[in-house]
This record gives structure tokens, C-alpha cells and sequence, in this order.
């Protein structure tokens, strides 16, 4: 069965409608650093306004414990979204109380609210259904139809992603119907060689879909926050960077599945260490075997790749007919680690092949490093669910839109 679209849900004016949005974008003391993941769902909402629908948009932002969290209040969001709207927007400071169910009572045809970030309540993210179930029903009263639009999260089955969408008559967003016509392009027959670039920090989540895509691709190129558990599987010693010791195994299963499948991973053979984490620390760069051996022995940290590996990547990336990169390849953020990422985003620039970016952070480490957005092939807003729509898996948040 196709996915069901907007058009499916027919007249929307004056009817009550539930948008789940991935509006999880990066912060810095309250500011947004980076608004892709808000424009984006902009189509999907101007739609429903112009058609005088009664916009009611949820979302998460970054991952608190099932309470509310300051530092994660989607408030800001809601101000960009007004921006770039050019209408104003309610915001409610929760998600399901009081505050929700007056801005919601409270809004006329054609207008807008925002409830506070969906994971403030247990419910959202609960391991047990009924749970999910129960909170999604509380959303539910909010609304007469759900547009789910937030692809960055259609591989989590939770509350608003799942349950919600069997509750009330549903269908995908502009935005998310836009992601599948181009990462479907990377599944169906995608043009060889392909490359895929993994970084980033959601390591275990990205750890778990490596295996999966050994059928599809060619190479694998490792940086990031991954890659310290790739040196510790080759029996390296890696500071103290990140690491996953429980995945030590699996990626030793990974390194020899690959080797029979016959694709290649590559691994970076130098490294970034520093001191400390922060932008102002000493840093070397250093054989990917020796990361202990500088001056900052056991405590040194790994928050780059170096540029003997960067030259490599992007080498592979440029002679590519099919890239897909997701998670930068240091912490780009502070500048003195951002080269690595630097390196392989003008790689894929250069590429004349079909370039995919996926990912929050991803996406936002290109644009704060001068790329714009039309030098790549397109910008996924999903990182984990771009890659775990790559590995072919069946993701819930589309399944319960008709996706087969
Ligand atoms: N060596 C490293 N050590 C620690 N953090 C790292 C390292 N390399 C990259 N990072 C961090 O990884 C983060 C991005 O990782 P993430 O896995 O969230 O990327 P993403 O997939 O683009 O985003 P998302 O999954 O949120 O859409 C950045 O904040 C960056 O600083
Ligand atoms: O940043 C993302 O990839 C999405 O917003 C999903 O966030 P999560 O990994 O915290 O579920």
C-alpha cells in the first residue's frame, strides 16, 4: 500500500489538525543554531493554514527523561516558526494540561499553535503500549486529523509517531513524502560505486545498522564518535574518546562479515587528540594506532579525524556515483575539530554523483561550515531514520502512514 498523502484527509478548513514535526534542532543558550529541521516543515503547515485548517504542531526537542527540562523547551522554536510563518504562533507550556487545551480551544482558522516538547511526558517514549497509548489519546482530543511530518523520527514507534496516527484518520506530511522520493533513489538501484560516510555520536543506534547495509554498498567510510570502537576492535588502545565496549564485539563480527561480503571499511589511520574537550585544548594529530602515546597519555580524547584519513575519504567520496553521509566526522562545533567534517562536506560537493547529507547535526555542521544547501543532492532532515530507511527496514512512523 502507498503511503497515505495530505490530499487523502480531503477538506481540511475549519477541522482541528495534529502535526507531529521533527522540530529537534541544535541549541546554544536557548538560540537555535541552526533552523533547517523548522523550515522544512514549513510546506506541510502553510498548506494547512492556507486550506484554514487549526494547526496544532507537536514535537520533541533533544532527549529529557519524561520531565519537563528548560533547556529543552521548544519556546524558541515556536518564535523561529512564527518568523518564518509571517503569522503569529500560540506556543503552550505544556503538552497535554491546561495550557495546551486552552491554546488549542483558543485558535480560529488558518491559525497556529505549538504545545511544549512531547517528551516532557513519560508517555511519549514509554516502552509499554498502553502507556504510549494513553498519552497518544491525550493528544488525540486535540485534534480531528494527524498529519505526521516529522521524518527524522519515523523509526522511533513512539506515542506520536505510532499509537497517535492509528487514533485519529492520518497521513503524511509534505516534508516526509518529499525524504522518500529521494532516499528511495539510494534503496532502488542506486548507482555504483556507493559510498557511505558514518560519524556523529549516536553510536550504538548507528552500531546497529552497519551489518544492514553490507548488502547495499560498496565502501563504508568510518569517523566520528564510531570510530573509536573500530580501533578498539582491531585491539587499539583510544583514550579516553568514545567508546562503546559492549559493541567491541560486534564490530569485530563486522570487520569479518565485511571482509567476506567484500566491502571495503575503511578505518582513519590518524587522529585528532586533545587535551580536554573544549575549543581552547592542547591537540595533535596522531597515528589512529598511538592515540594514547602523545603527552595527554589515557586521558586524551579523539575529536577528530586526521587529515591524512580526511585526503583518503574524500578521495573515495569524489570517485563515487552514490554517497549518503550521516554524523559529522569530529565535533565540529569547536573549530579546531571541524576540519575533518570540512574535508569530506566538500568532497560531496565535488562528487558528480547523487550526494545525500542525513541528519540533524549533520546537515547543521555543512551549513555552519559555509556550504549552502543546493551543493549537495538533497539534505535529509533524518539521521537515524534516513539510515535505517537505507538498511530496508520496515520503520513504524511509516508503516502506520500505509508505507510497504
Ligand atoms: N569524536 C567525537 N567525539 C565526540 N563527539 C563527536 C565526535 N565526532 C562527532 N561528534 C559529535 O557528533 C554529534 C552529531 O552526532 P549525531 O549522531 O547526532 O549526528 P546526526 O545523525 O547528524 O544527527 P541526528 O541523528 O541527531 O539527526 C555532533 O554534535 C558532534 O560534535
Ligand atoms: O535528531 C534526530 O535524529 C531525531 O530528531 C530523532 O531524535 P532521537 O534520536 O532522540 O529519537
Amino acid at each position: 500500500m502507498p503511503l497515505r498523502t495530505l490530499e487523502s484527509l480531503g477538506s481540511l478548513a475549519g477541522k482541528r489538525v495534529v502535526v507531529r514535526c521533527d522540530l529537534n534542532v541544535p541549541l546554544k543558550d536557548g538560540v537555535i543554531t541552526d533552523d533547517g529541521r523548522v523550515r522544512a516543515s514549513v510546506p506541510t503547515l502553510k498548506t494547512l493554514i492556507d486550506q484554514g485548517a487549526r494547526v496544532v504542531v507537536v514535537s520533541h526537542l533533544g532527549r529529557p527523561d519524561g520531565a519537563p527540562e528548560a533547556k529543552y523547551s521548544l519556546a524558541p522554536v515556536a518564535k523561529r516558526l512564527s518568523e518564518l510563518l509571517g503569522t503569529d504562533v500560540a506556543f503552550a507550556t505544556d503538552t497535554v494540561g491546561q495550557a495546551a487545551t486552552d491554546a488549542v480551544s483558543n485558535l480560529s482558522d488558518g491559525q497556529v499553535a505549538v504545545l511544549e516538547n512531547l517528551r516532557f511526558n513519560p508517555g511519549e517514549t514509554s516502552k509499554v503500549e498502553a502507556e504510549r497509548t494513553e498519552f497518544a489519546e491525550k493528544i488525540a482530543q486535540f485534534g480531528d486529523a494527524f498529519v505526521s511530518d516529522g521524518f527524522g523520527v519515523v523509526h522511533r514507534k513512539q506515542a506520536s509517531v505510532y499509537e497517535l496516527a492509528k487514533l485519529l484518520p492520518s497521513a503524511a506530511g509534505k516534508l516526509i513524502s518529499a525524504e522518500l522520493t529521494v532516499l528511495d533513489r539510494l534503496t532502488e538501484s542506486p548507482e555504483r560505486p556507493y559510498t557511505v560516510v558514518l560519524g556523529g555520536s549516536k553510536v550504538s543506534d548507528k552500531l546497529g545498522v552497519i551489518g544492514h547495509l553490507f548488502p547495499r554498498v560498496n565502501t563504508l567510510l568510518i569517523g566520528g564518535g564510531m570510530l573509536f570502537t573500530f580501533l578498539a576492535a582491531q585491539g587499539h588502545k583510544v583514550g579516553a574518546s568514545l567508546l562503546e565496549e559492549d559493541q567491541i564485539d560486534t564490530v569485530k563480527n563486522y570487520l569479518a562479515e565485511a571482509e567476506k561480503l567484500g566491502v571495503e571499511i575503511i578505518l582513519p589511520t590518524d587522529v585528532v587528540v586533545a587535551s580536554k574537550f573544549g575549543a581552547d585544548a592542547e591537540h595533535v594529530i596522531q597515528p589512529a594506532d598511538a592515540i594514547e602515546d602523545t603527552a595527554f597519555g589515557a586521558s586524551g580524547l579523539g575529536l577528530d579525524i586526521g587529515p591524512e584519513t580526511a585526503e583518503r575519504f574524500a578521495g573515495v567520496i569524489r570517485s563515487s556515483k552514490t554517497v549518503f553521509w550521516n554524523g559529522p566526522m569530529g565535533v565540529f562545533e569547536l573549530a579546531p575539530f571541524a576540519a575533518g567534517t570540512k574535508t569530506v562536506a566538500q568532497a560531496l560537493t565535488e562528487t558528480d554523483g547523487l550526494s545525500v547529507v542525513g541528519g540533524g547535526d549533520s546537515a547543521a555542521a555543512v551549513r555552519a561550515l559555509g556550504f549552502e544547501d543546493s551543493q549537495f543532492g538533497h539534505i535529509s532532515t533524518g539521521g537515524g531514520a534516513s539510515l535505517e530507511f537505507l538498511e530496508g527496514k520496515r520503520l513504524p512512523g511509516l508503516e502506520v502512514l500505509g508505507w510497504q
